[in-house]
């Protein structure tokens, strides 16, 4: 019996489009100030820094070369640990300012409340750091969703098509792997999940289904049904 629901957020929860026409634009424009002026004041920031001037290979005292960087890789939506970091830290900015509000699929919105409400756990998988997790549901424009998640994660416990994260999720969470059931829009992550013996759903919200022997969903409702089944 499935009594965990472990969710993607873009593309299953969210819109594409929210993340790649709204959140990775105003990172890319606010983080050259943003670290600027954070850089020598807040530890976390230069931690970050550092671990990009790593990964790439630039000079960590070079803030031109290490900002540019950062705009190349929210360019390619590459899932680098220090990019999701610090887009976290300035999306804060333009949700507490009121510029950003999350975006929650109306099917989404309301089945988490009624998943929530008949006593399943619900948790995040997201290549968003926790910290952005809690912002697009904190900040919605639905409104406050962070009362219906017991625990969100991020790419700390590894990459989202790896089995092996699965199965540190699994050991966090202390369940039996066929009493989770993992959402997302991309197949490669749901043939992770499977691995580890978690149930999957896979959430193909635009254009035609595909032919496949998975459970496929158009949104939460669909979702619902086969919860309902198991
Ligand atoms: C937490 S909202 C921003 C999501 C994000 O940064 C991203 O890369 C999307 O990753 P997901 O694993 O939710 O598809
Ligand atoms: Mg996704």
């Amino acid at each position: 019996m499935i009594r965990v629901v472990l969710t993607d957020i873009e593309g299953t929860t969210s819109s594409i489009s929210f993340v790649h026409d709204v959140l990775f634009p105003y990172a890319s424009e606010h983080l050259p100030g943003y670290i600027r002026g954070h850089h020598r004041t807040h530890p976390a920031v230069a931690e970050q820094l550092a671990r990009v001037a790593e990964v790439s290979g630039v000079d960590d005292r070079d803030l031109d070369a290490l900002i540019a960087v950062l705009q190349q890789w929210i360019e390619e939506d590459r899932k680098e640990n220090a990019l999701k970091a610090l887009q976290g830290m300035v999306w804060a900015q333009g949700y507490q300012n009121g510029e950003l509000k999350g975006h929650i699929y109306p099917d989404a919105a309301d089945y988490l409340q009624r998943w929530h409400d008949r006593g399943l756990r619900l948790f995040v998988y997201s290549s968003g750091s926790v910290e952005a997790q809690r912002l697009i549901f904190g900040h919605s424009q639905e409104g406050d969703f962070t009362p219906f998640f017991s625990g969100y994660f991020d790419t700390a416990v590894g990459g989202k098509k790896e089995p092996q994260s699965y199965q540190n999720i699994l050991a966090e969470l202390g369940v039996e792997p066929a009493s989770v059931l993992f959402l997302s829009d991309v197949e490669a992550e749901l043939d992770a999940a499977e691995v580890t013996g978690m149930k999957t759903a896979w959430l193909v919200r635009d254009g035609e289904l595909p032919g496949t022997g998975r459970f496929v969903a158009r949104d939460f409702s669909e979702v619902d049904a086969l919860l309902r089944k198991r």
